[in-house]
């Protein structure tokens, strides 16, 4: 799904009235049922209170209003005052029959008990807000508030730091907004509604959405030979659980062999892995050898900045495979950025990304430098987060749209790594790899705290429900495809 700027909205609205041969009324009108729908489905026995804006936001929150009282459902619908309305937003008016008007001054009185619905400013804001706003927010701060496409007073694209609407969730159609994705905002819930924009290609800036078409299936005929191997090399003393859970995600992970190398005091890992123990006891001091069969990567989980010799050593005598960094290898390769290898997938956390192209002041500014570092090194980024982004060296951003709070435990990010590994080990491409490993690891997580709930859940959960992750991307991929080849097991998961 692209994640469109509010000139590219602005565009694929005027395609959509062209191709659709419709009026921009109606899509407004589409917009309202579909809200419609929604909010009642979430809160089948709310009493609302609209506020409306001067523009097509406006313009929204009066077609709800009307189609709410039209349902019989308590509401009532105030109009800021304003010397110029949009034409839709005047349309809206006429067809509304009760409504009143406020201004900054004059604030509305709102019902006690009621829902708030904020239709005061969508994508159409061109800075923020000024201060004379606060009074009005802090009028309804602390009440159920649903806002309409975007917390009014947030700017679609940028870093807000006027005031703005706090809503609980945001109705937003088409496409969720760059602003949703930066902590600083605050953004806890947004739902997307989809009012039938005529899609306009492939965008470089994707939030991730029908993953399940980029699995493979492998052949009834694979074997352990075919379905690759993949080396996982970590592990210090005091942090050997780091290489322990990556091996176990690796393991869950889909790929023919999982090799762990590790230092001397590396504990018993699950009977499946291959381990080899390096000579020293506390950190690894030698370079592993990597056989031809190695298919892929993943170095650095709890290697502590002990490992650095063996790590730029071992650097210099990659074999072209697909390669993983993280965690200490991360935090080395920070004090010699040339030594990072162009094509290595790099999936540091935001402060360890700071270590590499210096702190920023926002997401948006670390989003920035992420983008550039990934093109200027030819290589890919997976910055962790709420919603994890994924550089590409071309300049495709993906977002992650899966996992959860729960997840934010010690040893999140080793799964990831060592899931990736064993993704990337049974050769699929890189371009595909990331977001299905990105993907299926927050996927497992949503399970998890579904499950378990958010604050008992620990990372090793993540690894208890990969496998059910797993069977529901195939789900997903065997209900969706139109000639699937469907193995036994395939057709007993539907
Ligand atoms: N394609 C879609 O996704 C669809 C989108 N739809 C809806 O349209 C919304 C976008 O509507 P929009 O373009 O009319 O903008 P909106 O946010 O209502 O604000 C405009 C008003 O704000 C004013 N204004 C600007 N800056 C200001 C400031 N700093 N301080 C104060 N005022 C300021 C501005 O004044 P002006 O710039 O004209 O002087 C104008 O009066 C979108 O979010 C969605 O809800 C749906 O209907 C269907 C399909
Ligand atoms: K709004």
């Amino acid at each position: 799904m692209n994640i469109l700027n509010k000139e590219q909205l602005r565009a694929t609205d005027q395609h959509t009235i062209q191709v659709q041969g419709i009026r921009s009324w109606d899509l407004m009108e589409r917009a309202a049922r579909e809200l419609l729908k929604a909010i009642t489905r979430e809160f089948p026995h709310g009493e609302f209170s609209i506020l409306c804006g001067p523009g097509n936001n406006g313009g929204d929150g009066l077609a709800l209003g009307r189609m709410l009282k039209e349902k019989g459902i308590n509401t009532q619908v105030f109009l800021l005052e304003s010397p110029k309305y949009s034409e839709d937003n005047l349309e809206n008016q006429k067809l509304l029959e009760e409504f009143e008007v406020f201004n900054l001054e004059k604030l509305p009185e709102l019902w006690p008990d009621s829902i708030i619905i904020d239709a005061l400013y969508g994508f159409g804001l061109r800075t923020g807000l000024g201060i004379e706003w606060k009074a009005l927010f802090e009028k309804i701060e602390g009440r159920t508030c649903l806002a309409i496409d975007l917390p009014s007073g947030l700017l679609a694209d940028e870093l807000t730091t006027s005031p703005y609407v706090k809503a609980d969730i945001v109705y937003t159609f088409h496409c969720p907004k760059k602003a949703f994705f930066a902590p600083e905002h605050g953004i806890e819930s947004f739902e997307i509604i989809d009012i039938g924009l005529e899609k306009v290609g492939d965008g470089n800036y994707q939030y991730l959405a029908d993953v399940h078409l980029l699995l493979n299936q492998p052949s009834r005929f694979a074997h352990k030979g075919t379905l690759g191997q993949a080396l996982l090399v970590g592990g210090s003393k005091g942090m050997t659980g780091a290489i322990d859970l990556a091996t176990k995600a690796a393991l869950r992970g889909g790929c023919g062999i999982v090799k762990v190398y590790g230092p001397g005091c590396t504990p018993d890992l699950p009977s499946e892995a291959l381990v080899q123990r390096d000579i020293n006891l506390e950190y690894i001091k030698q370079t592993p050898t990597i056989d031809a069969k190695t298919t892929a990567i993943g170095i650095g989980m709890g290697m502590s900045h002990n490992g650095q010799e063996a790590l730029l050593e071992f650097l210099s005598v990659l074999p072209p495979i697909p390669l993983v960094l993280d965690a200490d290898a991360l935090n080395i390769l920070a004090k010699h950025p040339e030594k990072i290898p162009t094509g290595a997938i790099l999936t540091p956390h935001p402060k360890e990304l700071d270590r590499i192209v210096g702190t920023s002041k926002s997401s948006f500014e670390r989003w920035e430098k992420a983008e550039k570092l990934a093109k200027k090194k030819g290589i890919y980024l997976i910055v962790k987060g709420a919603n994890t982004h994924i550089f590409f060296p071309d300049g495709k951003i993906l977002v992650n749209s899966s996992g959860n709070y729960g997840m934010a435990k010690g040893g999140s990010g080793d799964i990831l790594t060592g899931l990736l590994t064993a993704i990337l080990a049974q050769g699929y491409p890189i371009e595909k790899a990331l977001p299905l490993g990105v993907y299926l690891h927050g996927l497992a997580g949503d399970i998890a705290a579904e499950t378990l709930g958010h604050d008992a859940m620990n990372a090793g959960d993540i690894l208890t429900f990969l496998p059910d992750a797993w069977k529901l991307l195939r789900r997903r991929a065997c209900t969706t495809s139109k000639y699937p080849r469907r193995s036994t097991e395939q057709r007993e998961l539907l």
